[in-house]
């Protein structure tokens, strides 16, 4: 029952299944980070950074200092300001922040990108396996939370109470950490005392916790049952951080004997424990349903005026390989007119291309985009339109009408990309990013304002800070000849960090408000200094 479109999930929704996406926007190349959970070289002694291993560690130490009973902490994206304690070695953190960061938005927590970070890595590494379901809704922290991320020198009393406040018993915590430590491995530069870095080289000398470090699977219980792991925290030499080691015996070895007997007992618990765990959230968080792609998603639609007084309609259908059949469908959209009357049908059968869906097995279905076109008169004016498919991948002819009121599309305020722009200036060393805004209003005497409203930080300085809107009046241009419609202009200026999120252009008055929301920026044209 997904109505397009909807606020809380169409970005996630894209974010996570829409890699290799043909439009290359931001994010459309996260899971390629992490594809076949290979790490990247990182020096002679073998050292490696493994990216995924990197995400999951991040979901993890964000959600440690959760605790449950007080309804606190969780996944908040907190560990960012809280990358300088000692619980917290390592750039894994801010690694993966720099990942995410370019897609972080007031529709895509950070929080919700580091539990879609675990999911994405898990998802990789275990080459479809395991397939965490994903929801949204959480909410960032401004500022540090308590600290309390179990270290591998504490003893077994302080993990169990410490997995005992994240809301996970003794036969939990075995499990969670097992699956944790799946994937990559400890690393000489962070924990020096526990495998030590060869002296003046300058390289990372990095220990997997299992003989398949590129592998989600059951190995690190395997090895560590049958007594020939390389664990670092199960028989380092170090034994005050034999961490793994305490915590794999804590019930006698029951669990760990079970997760070593069987990889898909492992993989399913796995997916149980890592999904309980990026749910962590403050009690007051209302987590959305369950994410999954969406069949028929409508993606950058845009209205031109003409000289003629008709205007030009475009715009993408994003429709999944398991809908229609890329060699055989075809397309057609119709659009209703403002007052609800049918119009000429637009075909889309022309293919944009195909977008792979997850860069890995079993996480969601591969994207073709058709594109249309069509022109109706500014009198007619569009308000919405229902998409049918013909010869779709069941061989049959289906409608797509949304719940029933039809996709909407309205050309009572739209964004004219082809005459807006972005430019990058210099002052003082600091670089700005204006953003330069032509937009068609209809009726626009009906409106009292008419703004164009970016969403910016309030604290630029901060690794991530709540969001305000910047609003800009918008002045009328000119009347466009022939119909209702008249061009309004506005421009944004603001230092750089201010970021390029998704703008708003909203229009009130006493008898309506209408607004065009979160358009990227990635359609207007860039005029940017050499
Ligand atoms: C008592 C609990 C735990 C302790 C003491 C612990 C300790 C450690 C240590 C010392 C490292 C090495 C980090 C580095 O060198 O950068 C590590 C790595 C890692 N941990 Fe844990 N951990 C615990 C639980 C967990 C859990 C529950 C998860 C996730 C479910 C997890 C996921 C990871 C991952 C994926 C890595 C590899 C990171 C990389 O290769 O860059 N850990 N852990």
């Amino acid at each position: 029952n997904y109505v397009w479109p909807n606020e809380e999930i169409d970005e996630l929704e894209r974010i996570l299944f829409e890699q290799d996406s043909i439009f290359g926007q931001p994010g459309s190349d996260l899971a390629s980070f992490v594809s076949g959970c290979s790490g990247f070289g990182d020096g002679p002694q073998g050292g490696e950074r493994n990216f995924g291993a990197e995400w999951l560690r991040t979901a993890y130490h964000d959600m440690a200092t959760a605790d449950v009973n007080a309804g606190t902490g969780g996944l908040d994206a907190s560990i960012l300001f809280e990358t300088d304690r000692p619980e917290n070695p390592g750039k894994a953190f801010s690694e993966t922040f720099g990942f995410f960061s370019a897609v972080h938005s007031p529709r895509s927590s950070m929080s919700d990108l580091f539990a879609m970070a675990a999911v994405i890595a898990v998802g990789s590494c275990s080459n479809g396996k395991v397939i965490i379901p994903y929801r949204g809704g959480r909410v960032d922290a401004a500022g540090p939370g308590p600290s309390g991320v179990p270290q591998p020198q504490e003893d077994l009393a302080s993990h169990t109470a410490s997995f005992a406040r994240q809301g996970f018993d003794v036969t939990e915590m075995i499990q969670l950490v097992a699956c944790g430590h799946s994937i990559g491995g400890v690393h000489g530069v962070d924990f020096p005392e526990i495998v030590p870095n060869p002296p003046n080289t300058g390289t990372d000398n990095m220990v997997t916790f299992d003989t398949t470090n590129n592998d989600f699977d059951n190995k690190v219980a395997k090895e560590f049952v049958a007594n020939n792991t390389q664990n670092p925290l199960a028989f380092g030499q170090n034994e005050t951080t034999r961490s793994d080691f305490r915590i794999f015996n804590a019930d006698g070895g029951k669990v760990i004997s079970q997760l070593a007997d069987s990889n898909d007992y492992f993989l399913s618990t796995c997916t149980t424990m890592l999904e309980r765990m990026i749910n962590t959230v403050p009690r007051s968080v209302k987590l959305t349903d369950i994410i999954k792609p969406i069949a028929v998603k409508p993606r950058n639609l845009f209205i031109t005026p003409n000289a003629d007084g008709t205007l030009y309609v475009n715009g993408f259908i994003r429709i999944a390989n398991t809908t229609a059949d890329a060699n055989k469908s075809q397309v057609f959209i119709h659009p209703k007119s403002r007052s609800g009357k049918l119009l000429p049908v637009a075909t889309a059968t022309t293919k944009k291309g195909m977008s792979g869906g997850c860069d890995y097995p079993n996480c969601g279905p591969d994207f073709i985009f058709y594109m249309f076109n069509t022109t109706i008169s500014a009198e007619d004016g569009i308000s919405s339109f229902t998409i049918e498919i013909q010869n779709d991948a069941a061989g049959k002819t289906s409608q797509f009408d949304n719940g029933g009121s039809g996709f909407p599309f309205s050309d009572a305020l739209q964004p004219l990309f082809s005459l807006s722009n972005q430019t990058e200036s210099v002052v003082d060393n600091v670089v700005y990013n204006q953003l330069n805004v032509t937009a068609l209003v209809l009726n626009a005497e009906d409106f009292s304002d008419i703004s164009l409203i970016i969403n910016v930080p309030v604290n630029l300085t901060a690794p991530i800070s709540p969001w305000t809107q910047s609003k800009v009046s918008m002045k009328p241009l000119s009347k466009v000849p022939g119909t209702n419609h008249t061009l309004y202009t506005g421009s944004w200026k603001a230092a750089s960090a201010a970021g390029t999120v998704p703008f708003d252009i909203v229009a009130t008055g006493n008898k309506s408000t209408v607004s065009s929301l979160f358009n990227s920026w990635d359609n207007v044209p860039q005029f940017f200094d050499e």
